[in-house]
Order: structure tokens, then sequence, then C-alpha cells
């Protein structure tokens, strides 16, 4: 047995591939269980450089932050690398864009990706408005009777919720002043449940019958939204006018001929990465629409990929406002302009142009990357070829490949003061300086974060009119820097408490 252990977690030194030391049965699984992964992460990173060698309990794992292999792995090379090697857990939850692979895959985000066209969102503008303007009305009661201190996570669910209930259901959530409604508590048990270190390693060391016990648990949080989704199907085939939302969209759905796609944002990479994306999607697709539980399933995984990220973005996003108000009155005196005197709102043309904004949310997402880490799995036999020392080595077929996205953030080899807040890194002018793959909180190439450009904008949207309305300042027991949390695997913060007053 212990022959058997050695010769596993021997499986990077005997390649010349460095990395933290691993424990028999757990692997290199528990640091993170008992620290916040992204100091983990960075400690490793900094010790072991910008490739090493990991275990998940007895299984290989690649770090990757190398700039060049990262272009080879999520672009150039996306064929061999385009599934995430994730574990199959149950066919609901499988049968989603995250987690399918393969030709199941190219279908779904091939049918998904027009959701979130220049059209779509424009047509979604004033839905996400409507959201912002109940939740700020919300804010702004509890302010004006007294409320001097907001604990930013809370209030931030609150509105991306309502937002992603309405285009995914056409549900009215209105969770500011119902926190405990049931999309927000089932939602926040399948993300913790998700993103919790100590789940995946009982994935990978409990015997299959207790990992089916503890799904089980968890499916009846996912049964909520598959029970609201068939009975929201079924009531609408019969009805005249059918809502213009995420389900009925997947319902509908037949896949177009040419197909829509979507940017990263980076500009340096945007050409590369359309062409591979379209390559990636041009494929014979002979099975052009979703099946039943299919469109169940994307609505399921569109709800829960985007509301806590984008929660997680403004509540950051916020904290850093309130801590540096030199940037808070430059943005503010930005956006005063941006309002039309006609409508006294703003438009989306206006607000997804806005640079200081853009470069406020940037440096956020920088800082404070809220996805887990994107993964991919090698389909084959690959050999890589580093930038730094040209070293030239193979990644076997099955090998994960993680990329660990908040080092690569925080590397000074790729942003100088990397743990200062500093958006004016991100504006038209200096932008050209952040080197190709080292920003990737939405990830890259042909599996980026589709609803990127969605998230960006219900997080500019809300940013816009919160501080036209609000001020946030540094409390005495504001955190300073942020605490996160020991066994999350995202930058989940313990508390973000800020104080608050109209302006
Ligand atoms: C600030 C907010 C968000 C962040 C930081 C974020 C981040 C990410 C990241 C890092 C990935 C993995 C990318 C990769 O592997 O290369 C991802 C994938 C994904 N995200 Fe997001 N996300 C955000 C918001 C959203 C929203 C609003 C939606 C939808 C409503 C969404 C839906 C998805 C889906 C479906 C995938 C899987 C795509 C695929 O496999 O083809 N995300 N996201």
């Amino acid at each position: 047995m212990q022959y058997k252990w050695y010769r596993i977690l021997n499986y990077w030194s005997v390649r010349n591939i460095s990395g933290p030391k691993p424990i028999p049965l757990f692997g290199n699984t528990l640091s993170p269980i008992l620290r916040p992964k992204p100091l983990v992460e960075l400690e490793w990173y900094k010790t072991y450089g910008p490739i090493y060698g990991k275990y998940n309990c007895g299984k290989p794992e690649l770090s990757v932050a190398d700039p060049v292999l990262l272009k080879q792995i999520l672009v150039k090379d996306f064929h061999k690398f385009r599934n995430r090697g994730v574990a199959k857990v149950d066919d609901v939850v499988f049968a989603n864009i995250f987690l399918a692979i393969d030709d199941d895959w190219k279908r779904m985000r091939a049918i998904a990706s027009p959701l979130f066209s220049t059209g779509k969102l424009k047509h979604m503008c004033p839905v996400i408005n409507e959201c912002c303007d109940n939740f700020l009305a919300a804010l702004d009661r509890d302010v004006s009777t007294g409320r001097t201190e907001v604990e930013l996570k809370q209030v931030m669910a609150a509105y991306t919720v309502d937002v992603i209930g309405k285009c995914v259901f056409s549900v009215d959530t209105d969770s500011y002043c119902d926190p405990n409604n049931p999309f927000t508590t089932k939602a926040n048990w399948i993300l913790k449940h998700f993103t919790t270190s100590s789940s995946a390693l009982l994935t990978n060391i409990l015997p299959t019958f207790l990992t089916k016990r503890l799904a089980a648990i968890g499916s009846s949080n996912i049964m909520f939204f598959k029970h609201l989704s068939k009975r929201l199907i079924s009531e609408r085939k019969n009805a005249a006018k059918k809502p213009n939302d995420f389900l009925q969209y997947f319902t509908d759905m037949k896949i177009e001929d040419n197909n829509t796609t979507t940017t990263t944002g980076a500009d340096s990479v945007a050409t590369d990465e359309l062409m591979i994306e379209k390559r990636a999607l041009s494929a014979v697709l002979k099975k052009k629409k979703l099946t039943t539980d299919e469109a169940i399933a994307q609505t399921i995984v569109f709800f829960i990929a985007g509301y806590e990220t984008t929660a997680t973005a403004l509540a950051y996003c916020t904290y850093e406002l309130a801590l540096n108000p030199d940037i808070q009155d430059r943005l503010v005196a930005e956006t005063r302009e941006a309002f039309s005197e006609n409508t006294g709102d703003i438009d989306y043309e206006t607000v997804i142009r806005l640079p200081l904004l853009d470069a406020v949310i940037s440096e956020t997402l920088r800082k404070y990357p809220p996805g887990i880490n994107p993964l991919r799995k090698a389909a084959e036999d690959v050999m890589l070829t580093t930038g730094t020392d040209g070293l030239t080595f193979k990644v076997e077929k099955g090998t994960n490949v993680e990329i660990p996205v908040y080092a690569i953030h925080h590397s000074p080899d790729n942003y100088s003061d990397a743990f200062i807040f500093k958006p004016d890194r991100f504006l038209p002018q200096n932008r050209h300086n952040i080197k190709p793959y080292t920003y990737l909180p939405f990830g890259a190439g042909p599996r980026h974060c589709i609803g990127m450009r969605f998230a960006l904008l219900m997080a500019k949207l809300a940013m816009v009119k919160l501080i036209r309305q609000f001020r946030f300042y540094r409390l005495p027991t504001t955190d300073v820097p942020v605490v996160f949390t020991a066994g999350r695997l995202t930058v989940h913060s313990c508390s973000l408490r800020v104080g608050v007053e109209k302006r």
C-alpha cells in the first residue's frame, strides 16, 4: 500500500516537475481546506514557479501560469484541451454547458452564444435597469431611516438574484426585502457545495455509494430549479404570449446557421480567439436542438454561474471604492456626465463605454477574480514548451491542467504593485501594457465565460447608479485587508462591511 502511494505521488518528481509535497490519500487537497485557496495558490506559485505539479488526492494535476503556454492550452491547441476535467455528478447537472464535453458542449455553446449578442443585451437593458432601480429604492428607504452600514456581499447578491431570476425565469424575487427567498437559499446551497474544497475532496475519496448519498442531499436544491422550470414550460405551452427569457429561448431553441460568437474583451487576443472560437463551433452539428432536460440544465447553470460571481465583483468593487475615496470621486465625476438630461437615465452604449468605470471593474476583477479556476483536461498526449526557459515536457492524456488565476493576477512579473487597487492600469492609454494571457477573470479561448458581457453590463449599470446616489466609506470595523475564507475555492470573504450615506 505504502509503495503504491509512493509510486503515485512521485508522478511529477520523476518528470522533473516540482511542486508542493503531497500526502497519501489526500495529495495536496488539505492545504486549501485549512487555508484560503487564493493564498495557498499564490504561495505555491512563488515557491515552485509558473508550472508545478500537484495531486488532487491521487490524481496528478498540472498548474500552469506561463502566458505562452496558456495561449497554447486555451486557444491554439483548444481541440486538445476542450473539456473541463470535472467528475460527472448526476445527469441533470451534467447536461449543462459548463460540464458538457466534446460535441455536446459544441452544440450547447453554439445554441447559447446568441443569448449574449449586442441586440439581446440591449433588449435585457430595461429589465436590468428595472431591477436596479427597485434595489436602489429599497436601499434608499433603509438609509433614509437610519441605516449606516452595509454587508456588501448580501446586498449585491439581492440585486443579482433579482436580475438573473428575471432574465432566466421571468420571476420577481425582490431579494432585498426577502433575502430568504428560495432562489437565493437554494442557489447558495448549490454554490457552496460546488465551491467548497472539502466537497471536492469528499467526491474524490469517498466510495461511490456515499458520494451518491451526498449528491442526493444536494439534489433537493437542484430539484427546486428543475421543478420550477418544468412547471413554467408546461404553463407556457398554450399561452398566447410567451415571455422573452432564457428558459423560453432554450425551450424553443433551434440553432441558427450563422453562429454568433462573443469576445473576451481583451483586445490583444480577441482576433485569435474569435477565429479559434468560430472554428471550434463550426463543425456540422447534427442534433440542432436541446432536449427538455438539457434546456432546464442550461437555465439552472446560468442562474448559478451568473448570480454569485457578479455579486462578488460588485461587492469587492464597492469595498475598494469605500477604501479609495479619491477614485470614488473621479468615478462619480465621470458618470455624472453620462446620464441623459431628458430621461435622467443612462443607455447601453454609454454605460459600456465609460473608461474609468470599465477600468475600475477590470481592476476589481484582477484583484479579486470571482470565478473558480479554469480547468482543462488533455484529450490526448500533448507536448508543451514553456515561454520562460524553453523547457519541453509532455502532458499525458487525461491530465487536468488548472490555471491559478489569483496567482497570475498577483504576480510581480505581470503587475507592479499587484496588491494595490490601481484602476488606471486598465485605462485605454495604459491597457496595452497588460501582457496577453495575464488577465483571466473570465478565462480565455472558445470556452471562456459565455456570460461575460451580460455580467459586465449588470455590474456597470449597478455601479454607475449606486455611486450616483450613495457614498461608501471605510468603517473602523471594515476588514483591511480582506480576510478570505478558508476552505472555499473562490475569493470568498468572511465580511465586507462598509459605511453608506446618501449623496
Ligand atoms: C463577474 C462575473 C463572472 C465571472 C468572473 C465569471 C467567470 C467565469 C469563469 C472563470 C469561467 C470559466 C472559463 C474558462 O474555463 O476559461 C466561466 C464559465 C462560465 N460562465 Fe461565467 N463568470 C461570470 C458571470 C457569468 C454570468 C452572468 C453567466 C450567465 C448568466 C455565466 C455563465 C457561465 C457559463 C455558462 C460558463 C461555462 C461556459 C462553457 O463551458 O462554455 N458567468 N465564468
